[in-house]
């Protein structure tokens, strides 16, 4: 915690020579009259950028970049990403920073890039305020993740893409999340009643993702997983074509755990698992693109059930359509997103080999967040094409 504190105070004799023309005539028509006064402010009168701007020079011509404000949070730590500049104040910025924000208790600094380097989209840090404690404890669409922040990849500004797709998942969907990571998709679906099959590589992810689908209590409806994200695709499609499974659903208010003799209500539906899936997601954005290859005859290959049977799984058959696939990727930044829609459907063609055209009916590219000054990331939606699903070869 900084100390700093600023006392002003007002002379017994004031020189209304100093005071302003309105002061003066005030004065003189005696509407008001000035008297000694102190006025005494200490550190937490004074907002985190007013001691910034006080402390830290003003951006010259060659840093017009402003103090900086931006930096995110995960539980109790605030994750911040100093431009060089700042490098000389980065203790004293996050003092401050922990100081002024009541959640923060940990301020770090992130020394490399997410996962430049790195599979599992983990970063290296130093801390500059707090302890350090990266096991943090947040929540996000009514669900509880508890992790190691150091291990495994989370980043809050997902929120809303998190929330976006979920939101277009409906009860008793099946949905297969190939890098789940914690679970912020897969969790928030499998409170929702969707059964899910979700999957990260990396083992500490899998274990906090286990970790949430208990405390979340959605183990009837989410299933995790730890392997490759290509071999998952295919293992999680066959394994749900041939599992038969069903979740009861009960009624919301379920009796006062105080009364131990009170029954279990009876439930009020049961929801049937699908053997298709309907949403796969891929939030890899820096290489899920490259696992598109892992549609291609995916159900032209499944061991003991023929392409036959799957097709009267599907539609037209009965009303269950192809599933639809999420692929996040990265793209550069136009105020239109024109030139990279292009790009992004050209590079799901050529990994596809089957042309995805802008114009096609079941297409989005959805602008997700802006990374870096040149790059954005996006998610492209569309239906997987019977073509491609059922490819021999
Ligand atoms: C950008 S993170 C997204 C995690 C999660 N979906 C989210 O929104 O927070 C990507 C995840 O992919 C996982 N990953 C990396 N390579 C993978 C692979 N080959 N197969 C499966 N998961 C992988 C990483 O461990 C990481 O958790």
């Amino acid at each position: 915690m900084l100390s700093l504190s600023l006392s002003l105070s007002l002379n017994a004799q004031p020189d209304p020579s100093t005071w302003s023309p309105t002061l003066q005539a005030l004065e003189q028509s005696g509407t008001v009259g000035v008297i000694p006064f102190q006025l005494h402010l200490d550190y937490g009168f004074f907002t985190y950028l007013d001691i910034m701007n006080a402390i830290i020079p003003p951006p010259d011509s060659k840093h017009a970049d402003e103090i900086p404000t931006g930096y995110s949070q995960a539980g109790h730590v605030a994750h911040l990403n100093l431009r060089e500049r700042y490098w000389p104040y980065k203790h004293l910025i996050a003092t401050v920073l922990a100081d002024k924000n009541p959640t923060v208790r940990t301020v770090i600094n992130k020394l490399d890039s997410v996962g430049a380097d790195n599979a599992f989209r983990t970063f290296q840090y130093e801390v500059l305020a707090g302890p350090d404690d990266m096991n943090v404890t947040l929540h996000e669409q009514g669900c509880t993740f508890a992790f190691d922040f150091a291990k495994v990849y989370w980043n809050s500004r997902l929120h809303t893409e998190h929330e976006r797709l979920c939101n277009l998942f409906n009860e008793g969907d099946a949905i297969c999340d190939v890098m789940a990571g914690i679970g912020p998709f897969a969790v928030p679906a499998g409170k929702k009643k969707c059964f899910v099959y979700a999957n990260d590589l990396n083992p500490e992810s899998y274990n906090a993702l286990v970790g949430a689908v208990k405390t979340n209590k959605v183990g009837e409806y989410v299933r995790p997983f730890n392997m490759d994200g290509h071999q998952f695709i295919r293992t999680a499609t066959a394994e749900l074509l041939d599992t038969e499974y069903s979740a009861p659903v009960y009624p919301k208010k379920r009796p006062s755990r105080s009364d131990p003799n009170a029954a279990k209500p009876a439930p009020t539906k049961t929801l049937v698992q699908p053997r298709i899936f309907s949403h796969y997601i891929m939030n890899l954005p820096a290489s899920a693109i490259t696992f598109l290859p892992s549609f291609i005859g995916l159900y032209a290959n499944i061991p003991n059930t023929s392409s036959s049977d799957i097709r009267k799984l599907l539609a037209p058959h009965t009303s269950t359509p192809l599933p639809m696939i999420h692929v996040h990727c990265f793209s550069t930044k136009s105020d239109d997103n024109v030139a990279e829609t292009q790009e992004i459907c050209a590079e799901i063609s050529r990994q596809l080999d089957f042309e995805i055209t802008p114009e096609r009916e079941d297409l989005s590219v959805w602008d997700v967040r802006d990374v870096a000054p040149k790059k954005r990331m996006f998610c492209a939606s569309f239906r997987l094409p019977e073509e491609v699903a059922f490819r021999e070869g």
